[in-house]
């Protein structure tokens, strides 16, 4: 059960005072969920989720909230956040950061087809634009910077040709990180970790994606990238599924088409995509944190992705301009 700290629909009657939304009437824990306590909320206003923040402070809070509000604001199905009576989106709760946005439909779809890629492809390219305006900066921080910080921190953990591995991966993601067409990549706020365990569907259509806390600004090939080795994969093998490649990438083009620098940058930003996912896992499953609540996802998914991404071209980009 993913919820670290207790909360009672007493100790909501008076802290929801704050909040336009009438009294609480239910509140039940979500059993979902790894690094937050999260709870779906009934108030006399409707269907809310109450998520009291356990790994992320009040002074980082904010860029992630203003962007879902931002992105809602433009009509994309995120969760709203509420603000409380002096505008904030984040409030104390038992001492800890909390906050109330709207529930989203539906449920994740876990065996993606060709149409649910579609769906998500479409949203994606919609959510860049939406975001593009956005005022507030983060940097992603599982960006390069963080690579290249973390790989020596794991690197005594790993068998030679995995460490070898990692070594040459992160030489070969600075170098291109240097390049011009790298440098020649649009680029704004993204989620940045847009799994299928982070959007819900209501039969085949995307009815919501939710989970900000990685988000921060990066390529927007760099997100795309996240999504296809997440969305277009057989989770056995880590290897691409033609179908659900051209449906995703086909939807995102077709709301904004791919420029020549995204093009050719495509390959080695799919085997970046991989190493993000495999030096994170890598690094929670051998230098827990303290106080740590975190359950470690495998690495070696991401380490047969990364292979795959090297060994094997992954279909390219077409319709850029
Ligand atoms: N706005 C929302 N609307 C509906 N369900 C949500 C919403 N936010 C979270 N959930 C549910 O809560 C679960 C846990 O959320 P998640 O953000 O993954 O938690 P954690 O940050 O702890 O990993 C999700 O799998 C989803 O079922
Ligand atoms: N998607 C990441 C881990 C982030 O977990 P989330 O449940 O908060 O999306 C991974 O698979 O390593």
């Amino acid at each position: 059960m993913a919820v670290f700290t207790a909360v009672t629909l007493d100790d909501l009657t008076q802290w929801m005072d704050q909040f336009p939304l009438g009294q609480p009437l239910a509140l039940k824990g979500i059993a979902s969920g790894i690094e937050n306590s999260n709870f779906f909320l009934t108030t006399e206003r409707g269907e809310y989720v109450l998520t009291v923040f356990e790994n992320l402070g009040f002074e980082q809070l904010p860029f992630y909230l203003q962007l879902m509000r931002h992105l809602a604001e433009r009509g994309i199905p995120v969760p709203a956040p509420v603000a409380n009576a002096r505008g904030e989106l984040v409030a104390a709760l038992q001492g800890k950061p909390a906050a109330i946005v709207s529930k989203l439909d539906g449920s994740s779809q876990m065996d993606p087809q060709p149409v649910h890629c579609f769906e998500v492809g479409t949203m994606l390219a919609r959510m860049h634009l939406a975001a593009h305006d956005f005022p507030l900066a983060q940097p992603n921080l599982r960006g390069l910077d963080w690579w290249q910080a973390t790989a020596p921190r794991v690197l005594p953990f790993l068998a030679p040709e995995n460490a070898r591995l990692l070594q040459d991966e992160i030489a070969y993601q600075s170098d291109f990180a240097g390049t011009d067409s790298y440098a020649g990549l649009a680029r704004g706020p993204v989620h940045a970790d847009l799994f299928r365990n982070n959007v819900m569907f209501v039969g085949e259509r995307l009815s919501g994606c939710f989970d900000f806390y990685f988000a921060g600004v990066d390529t927007w090939l760099f997100d795309l990238a996240v999504t296809v080795n997440d969305w277009c994969i057989d989770l056995e093998t880590g290897k691409l599924d033609g179908p659900r490649v051209r449906a995703l990438l086909d939807a995102y083009a077709a709301v904004r088409p791919f420029t020549r620098d995204e093009a050719s940058a495509w390959q080695p930003m799919l085997r970046a995509a991989a190493l993000r996912f495999w030096l994170s896992r890598l690094y929670d499953l051998h230098v827990p944190r303290a106080a740590e609540m975190l359950t470690p996802h495998d690495p070696t998914h991401f380490e047969r992705i990364l292979r795959d991404r090297i060994a094997n071209p992954a279909p390219g980009l077409a319709n850029h301009e």
